[in-house]
């Protein structure tokens, strides 16, 4: 008998950020494992012209949903819909809105947060710190309420190579910063972000320090534990293996190389990979949620919910499994055929980027134009580096995180709730999950089918026959300039020829 599953059922569950890439897994796998919880109320705002209910009735059509809607077709009647805005006071809850969740919510996941890098400081804290804030305001005055979890990041603390499962000091005093974004123009906000940011990388790390500290200081009486997800992949096993919809971490990048435009990244390939996929994140959360509410320990939990340290991966071992995977499963319509290398000297970096990225896209946008078409390779190519140098202070480095608190919660667990919320990343095979997660990115990200194989693969063939011929004429070009200034290099063709 499960003791998770049994907890949850029967119980109210407010969770934020339901609409994105991991929160959306989480509903599904709590309605999946525990059909009688109660209700699972969700913090939804309006977006690009989309009413709440609106983007719920969208939510719940996504494919994630499609084996929870098979075992228990009702499961939408459990989801109820809450308009509200993060950044806002009170979260611009309504009155009566606010009133049902004081009085019936047991527990809270808070999974909402803006995770773009290049995120403004001032909208970051709005969300991220001063979000958290209100979320855990209004958590204190409800009346029912058995535990908070925190959805934050392993790279919270990434200005320290050991991170322990603890709250380290913030960056910055929240509560002066959020004075000072408050009444600083936000030009001004923007030119001192790099001073303020000191060693953080980002305004996004920044700001969920600041939220773990915020939490520290101001969670009174509350049962709360910390999550600290590393790099979040596709879905391991649930509900569908290589489940993802997000471009985010590595998502984009494994596009972008399979695609054949990315052949050249920033990374160290002896320095780890630590990723983790979202089931499993999701298990444990989940997990430590039962736990916080039934054990209630007698201080807050963080949870490292990393690899590295467990079932260590290495980046030069994801190029070689995604390079090798795409090459048997070519995406459709690929730019070039998939080759990207890894390296960590930024000279022959810059190097490939001139020769394998700016001259075919200035070359492709040639012929676009040529042919009347719109130019817009070197745009992609733009954007490309622009996140790539963002993302290269995680990819060139590793972090030692302990995870004391995830084996202990393992061994919390029953032998059906080890099964049921496995997060046992011992067992996870590298070459199979990198492989299963390029399949999935094909399958659940670009939409692509798998019986256009055959075509993409052709579509290579093609690719390669272009490049065959552009490299010899480029070379009877190169030869002919020679031979039309060099004797020596005349005197060779002719000997050659004779
Ligand atoms: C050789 C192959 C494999 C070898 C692997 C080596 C890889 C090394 C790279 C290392 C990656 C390391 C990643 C580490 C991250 C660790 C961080 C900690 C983890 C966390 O706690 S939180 C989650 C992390 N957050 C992120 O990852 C966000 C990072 N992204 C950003 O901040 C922004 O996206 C970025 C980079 C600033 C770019 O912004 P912008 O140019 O404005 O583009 P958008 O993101 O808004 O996207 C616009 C639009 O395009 C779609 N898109 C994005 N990528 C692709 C793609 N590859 N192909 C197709 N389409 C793509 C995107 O979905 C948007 O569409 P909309 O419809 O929404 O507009
Ligand atoms: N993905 C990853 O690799 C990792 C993620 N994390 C953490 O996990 C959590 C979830 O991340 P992930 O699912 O990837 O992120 P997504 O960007 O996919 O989802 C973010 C969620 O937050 C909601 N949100 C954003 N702004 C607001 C707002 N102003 N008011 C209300 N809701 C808002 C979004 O709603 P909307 O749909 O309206 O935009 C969305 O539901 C985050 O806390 C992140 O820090 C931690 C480590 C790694």
């Amino acid at each position: 008998m499960s003791s998770v599953s049994a907890y949850y059922n029967g119980k109210t569950v407010l969770i934020t950020g339901a609409t994105g890439f991991m929160g959306k897994v989480l509903v599904e796998k709590l309605l999946r494992s525990s059909p009688d919880v109660k209700a699972v109320y969700i913090l939804v705002r309006p977006k690009a012209g989309q009413s709440m209910q609106e983007r719920v009735a969208n939510m719940l059509k996504c494919k994630v949903f499609d084996r929870v809607r098979e075992d228990c077709p009702n499961f939408h009647e459990k989801i109820k819909p809450i308009n509200a805005e993060l950044t806002q006071p009170k979260l611009a809850i309504s009155a009566e809105d606010e009133e049902e969740l004081l009085t019936r919510v047991n527990i809270v996941f808070h999974c909402a947060a803006t995770v773009r890098f290049d995120e403004p400081l001032k909208h970051a804290l709005q969300l991220n710190a001063m979000g958290t804030q209100r979320l855990l305001e209004l958590a204190q005055q409800m009346q029912k309420l058995e535990a908070f979890i925190h959805i934050s990041t392993a790279y919270a603390n990434c200005v320290r190579k050991c991170i322990d499962e603890i709250i380290y000091p913030p960056p910055a005093e929240p509560k002066k910063l959020f004075d000072l974004v408050e009444w600083l123009d936000e030009s001004i906000i923007q030119d001192i972000t790099p001073k303020l940011l000191g060693d953080w990388p980002n305004t996004y790390t920044y700001t969920k320090a600041l939220s773990e500290y915020l939490i520290q200081q101001e969670k009174g009486n509350l049962n709360i534990a910390i999550i600290r997800p590393s790099i979040v992949g596709a879905s391991w096993h649930e509900p569908f293996p290589g489940w993802i919809d997000s471009f985010n971490g590595t998502s984009g990048i494994f596009v972008a190389a399979g695609k054949g435009i990315l052949r050249t990244v920033i990374a160290n390939n002896e320095a780890v990979a630590d990723m983790i996929p979202v089931d499993v994140v999701i298990n444990l959360t989940l997990a430590a949620g039962w736990y916080t509410a039934v054990h209630r320990p007698k201080n807050m939990l963080v949870y490292n919910c990393t690899t590295g340290g467990i079932n260590p991966f290495f980046w030069g071992e994801m190029e070689q499994y995604v390079m090798s995977t795409f090459k048997r499963n070519p995406l459709e319509q690929a730019f070039r055929t998939p080759n990207a290398h890894l390296t960590s000297n930024y000279l022959i970096n810059q190097y490939w980027i001139t020769v394998s990225h700016k001259a075919p896209a200035i070359l492709y946008d040639l012929y676009m134009r040529l042919t009347g078409r719109k130019p817009r390779m070197m745009k992609i190519i733009n954007r490309l580096h622009k996140s790539m140098m963002l993302l290269q202070y995680f990819s060139t480095q590793s972090w030692d995180w302990s995870s004391d608190n995830m084996n202990m919660l393992m061994s919390q667990l029953n032998t059906e709730d080890k099964k049921l919320y496995n997060f046992d990343v011992r067992q996870l095979h590298w070459s199979e999950y990198i492989e299963s997660y390029c399949l999935g990115a094909k399958k659940y990200l670009l939409n692509e089918d798998m019986s256009g194989i055959p075509a993409a693969k052709q579509h290579l063939r093609k690719l390669r026959n272009i490049r065959y011929a552009f490299n010899t004429t480029l070379l009877v070009i190169i030869w002919r300039i020679f031979i039309a200034r060099s004797q020596m290099a005349r005197n060779i063709w002719y000997f050659v020829v004779a």
